[in-house]
């Protein structure tokens, strides 16, 4: 029987009771195959294995169940068996999170959605389409496509991440400076709370000032107030012939200057940066090539949309400007739609060509103006204390997000690898709060980064989310322990 860890900081009396099981017993065991049906229920170490965890590396599952229910009923019915047994559930998606906000440590029972995958009742007025939670963002994508729209929340998991888990993460991604995140997206969502009632919230209104949005509480909630079983996302009008730069540039306050200077005159729908070390890794293991031969500290990459000749002259001119003021040293564009996907490799690519150094990732933010002081700061505390670590740098710079990956030396043992980020991360996160930053840009707290919530948030505000959890969640059974504890 595994031993339910408690919570760090004081419990609310109410959550005091809360036990999730260790062990299903063959009872509620029966009961969760009378609702989704027998093979529905799986309790094999593959199984458990497989849907325990996402994609952060540094916790062992330990679930006790999955269940992979089909409709809105069964979640229901789910909830409240696991309501009434004490039964901690994590609802899980695509499993591509990174803050481990998916993972099951403690005898969890893993509700897997992804057979709840429905797209339909698609609406061109309204520019609207209902998703089940389980639909994959590439797949709504796709589906935007088909009816002559666009879905333009992006990133390089779109493959595998699911709808209902973007919503649950609030994922942003690489057109976030043009397009905003998955939040800006979806016009409404049906809930089962944690105590087995459905909530249809917003309805796809554009406008409703009827009281507070709680949509928007569960967006980002990271499956803390209950499981998300619909969506209606909204579609939006196809870009026209999209071109990627990619330039070299000496420093981040020349990065932020050029952006500047683009965004004066061109709307970007992306800009992006990496360093020249996450340059190296992407080109030696991709079957990708240097943009040019210059090397420069650092790289942008600019989207930009050419509805005539005249987007790309403008372009050329700025670019020119750039050189001319020294902000950047070479550059490329693209002539096709196959040499944009190459160049938007070189920056989409380094998340999972990284994977193999088991990255610490810090995922944070300030706002834009502020970046190149920051990070500078943040660079010389992990150069000063961590020599021997490798840095790469890269990320969303348009939006004052950027990702500091380190990465595992060979010969050190994951733990202490594990406990060495931490130490750094204390020294990244005061630099992050005398910022006003954020210790989460987009991939969430979950359990990797709960520990450092107050960095970004004040205690009445911490508060509140555990009042507005137990208002949603008063047995605490959905997903506890991530965000916080209670
Ligand atoms: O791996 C990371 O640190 C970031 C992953 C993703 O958010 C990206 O921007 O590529
Ligand atoms: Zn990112």
């Amino acid at each position: 029987m595994l031993p339910y860890a408690p919570p760090e900081s004081a419990p609310c009396e109410k959550y005091r009771r809360i036990r999730p099981v260790a062990q299903l017993d063959s009872e509620i065991l029966a009961a969760l195959k009378d609702i989704v049906g027998e093979e529905r229920v799986l309790t094999d170490p593959e199984s458990l294995q497989y849907y325990g965890r996402d994609w952060t590396r540094f916790y062992e599952p330990a679930p006790s169940a999955v269940v992979l229910p089909g409709t809105i009923e069964e979640v229901q019915a789910l909830v409240r068996l696991a309501a009434s047994s004490s039964l901690a559930i994590v609802p899980s998606g695509g499993r591509t999170g990174l803050s481990a906000g998916a993972v099951a440590v403690n005898g969890e029972l893993v509700m897997a959605l992804d057979r709840m995958n429905n797209i339909g009742d698609f609406d061109p007025v309204d520019r609207t389409v209902r998703c089940g939670p389980g639909v994959v963002t590439e797949q709504l994508q796709q589906f935007a496509e088909q009816q002559g729209l666009y879905y333009p929340v992006d990133f390089a998991s779109a493959g595998s991440s699911q709808i209902g888990g973007n919503i649950a993460t609030n994922a942003g991604g690489i057109k976030v400076i043009r397009h905003g995140m998955t939040r800006d997206w979806v016009a409404g969502l049906k809930l089962v709370t944690g105590t087995g009632e459905l909530l249809d919230l917003n309805r796809g209104l554009i406008k409703n000032n009827a009281g507070y949005d709680l949509r928007h509480l569960v967006i980002g909630a990271e499956g803390t107030l209950g499981v998300v079983v619909e969506a209606t996302m909204r579609l939006d009008r196809p870009p026209r012939d999209l071109a990627v730069m990619v330039l070299g540039v000496p420093d981040m306050t020349a990065i932020m200057r050029v952006l500047a200077a683009f965004q004066g005159e061109i709307e970007l729908s992306a800009f992006e940066f990496f360093s020249e070390l996450a340059l190296q890794k992407v080109v030696a293991h991709q079957a990708l090539q240097r943009p040019f031969e210059t090397i420069t500290e650092y790289y942008a990459l600019l989207e930009f949309e050419q509805p005539d000749a005249a987007a790309m002259e403008r372009a050329m001119a700025l670019f020119a400007h750039c050189v001319e003021q020294g902000w950047v040293y070479d550059g490329t564009v693209s002539q096709s739609v196959a040499q944009a996907e190459n160049l938007w490799r070189l920056r989409e690519d380094i998340s999972e060509t990284i994977t193999p150094w088991t990255p610490y990732k810090n995922d944070i933010s300030t706002t834009i103006s502020r970046v190149p002081e920051f990070l500078a700061e943040v660079e010389a505390v992990v150069n000063e204390n961590y020599p021997d670590f490798e840095i790469i740098w890269f990320g969303h710079i348009g939006d004052g997000n950027v990702h500091l990956n380190i990465l595992k030396p060979e010969s050190l043992d994951i733990d202490a690898f594990r406990e060495q980020c931490g130490e750094v991360s204390r020294w990244v996160f005061e630099i992050v709060q005398r910022h006003g930053g954020s210790v989460s840009a987009e991939h969430g707290v979950g359990l990797l980064k709960k520990a450092y919530l107050h960095y970004s948030r004040d205690p009445a505000e911490i508060g509140i989310m555990k009042q507005i959890k137990l208002a949603f969640d008063p047995h605490g059974i959905m997903n506890p322990g991530k965000i916080f504890d209670l």
